[in-house]
């Protein structure tokens, strides 16, 4: 059985519920995860303002962040800074698993030509990726287990999900397969399209500038000299928000959603589609559609201002998180971490591309695969920002 995991508000006290594959609740628990997003926010920050006046790698900086965001949850820990090779294993494992996911196999289209996998060397790089995880969540399983979890202040997701183990129903058990799985799941879903979105939320910015000096102020306007942004400041954000939003419709994360499989034969606008029919839904060109978005070539947030159009897959000409039973149940968890780092960064820092490089110069190609992150990093000048100068 595929279990999902839908992480409900951020903060200290949230809620985790399993879902079985018909989207039906499995099991509810209160969990103290401690979603700590803002110790991940702060560290990020420290991480950036060591690099002035050199450059820094913002891609890197963001893909640990979101890492760390996860493992916190996940394990209670931030193991992406651990001098711990086996853990920082762990984040190998996972990057491979997206990516031999994401990759082309013949067999998932013509089922006679799978044992191409063989010569081309998949399904050995599958088995070896599926050791690996095993033997790493394995080690992190029983270390949960050995410790006293009745005690502890703040349970994670492993704790979580032991105890859903443990005193499971019989009618859906939860084996440790299922257990391992839905944190490899989130891994792989969670973790790389929250810093994709970042990272292009930084490169529009620093290539419009004018919308970035408008993000600043409100952000800056809203703060004053409280410098560090609280999850209650988010709600009057509203700039940001068209910010993101415009980055999700110019560049989602997932530009094609994960494939669907029809039911019944269908008929859409005169096309016959035969029930089992395997098909991709194209967010990305959906998001630059001209019927449905004026000038959609262009990176403009205030086509969002005053407007109720969201991602939440309500609204089909904007379903970065895709929609329906299948859609993407790490949204809030999603936007909490990006607002946060967000509105942050626009605060604490002056951001500037590296002397001798210009907005035209930036290299916005992207590599194929489930989600589209940039061929090349972001490297920025970012200047710490200090009330006072202002
Ligand atoms: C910007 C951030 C994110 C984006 C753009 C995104 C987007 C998506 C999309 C498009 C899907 C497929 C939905 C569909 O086909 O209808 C999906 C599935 C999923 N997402 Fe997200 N997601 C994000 C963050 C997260 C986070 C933070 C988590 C977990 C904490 C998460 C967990 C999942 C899971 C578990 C699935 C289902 C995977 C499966 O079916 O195996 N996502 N996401």
């Amino acid at each position: 059985m595929k279990l999902y995991i839908f992480v409900d508000q951020v903060g200290s006290g949230g809620a985790a519920i399993l879902r079985d594959h018909h989207g039906h609740f499995v099991a509810t628990k209160s969990v103290f995860y401690t979603l700590e997003a803002e110790a991940e926010v702060a560290s990020l920050v420290h991480k950036i303002a060591g690099s002035y006046p050199g450059t820094t790698n913002l891609s890197e900086m963001l893909q640990l962040y979101a890492k760390s965001v996860l493992c916190r949850v996940a394990f209670g820990r931030d193991f992406v800074q651990s001098g711990d090779s086996q853990r920082q294993g762990f984040q190998k494992v996972v990057d491979e698993h997206e990516e031999l996911l994401g990759g082309f196999n013949i067999g998932d289209f013509f089922p006679s030509l799978n044992f191409v996998h063989s010569l081309t060397g998949l399904k050995s790089k599958l088995q070896d990726n599926a050791r690996m995880y095993d033997q790493l969540i394995d080690q992190i399983l029983s270390e949960h287990m050995d410790s006293n979890k009745v005690d502890k202040e703040h349970e994670d997701l492993v704790d979580v999900l032991l105890q859903l183990q443990k005193n499971g129903s019989d009618e859906i058990p939860l084996t440790t397969d299922n257990v391992k799985a839905t944190i490899l799941d989130l891994f792989a879903a969670g973790t790389n399209t929250t810093s994709i979105a970042l990272d292009w939320a930084m490169t529009e910015l620093l290539m419009n500038p004018h919308v970035m000096k408008k993000a600043q102020k409100e952000v800056r306007s809203i703060l004053g000299e409280r410098k560090v942004v609280a999850e209650s400041d988010l709600d009057e954000l509203e700039y940001m928000k068209a910010v993101i939003k415009e980055v999700f419709r110019f560049h989602p994360s997932v530009p094609i959603l994960l494939p669907r499989e029809s039911l019944e034969d269908v008929e859409i606008e005169g096309y016959r589609i035969p029930a089992k029919t395997r098909f991709l839904v194209n967010a990305w060109a959906i998001g630059r559609n001209s019927e449905s978005w004026e000038d959609p070539n262009t990176f403009k947030p205030e086509r969002f201002i005053g407007s109720n159009i969201d991602y939440r897959g309500k609204d089909f000409e904007l379903i970065p998180f895709g929609g329906g039973r299948r859609g993407c149940p790490g949204v809030t968890f999603a936007i909490a971490a990006i607002e946060l780092a967000l509105a942050q960064l626009l605060y604490s820092f002056d951001w500037e591309l590296p002397p001798g490089i210009t907005p035209k110069d930036l290299d916005l190609s992207e590599v194929f695969g489930i989600t589209t992150h940039k061929r090349e990093p972001l490297h920025v000048v970012a200047k710490p920002y200090f009330p006072q100068d202002s």
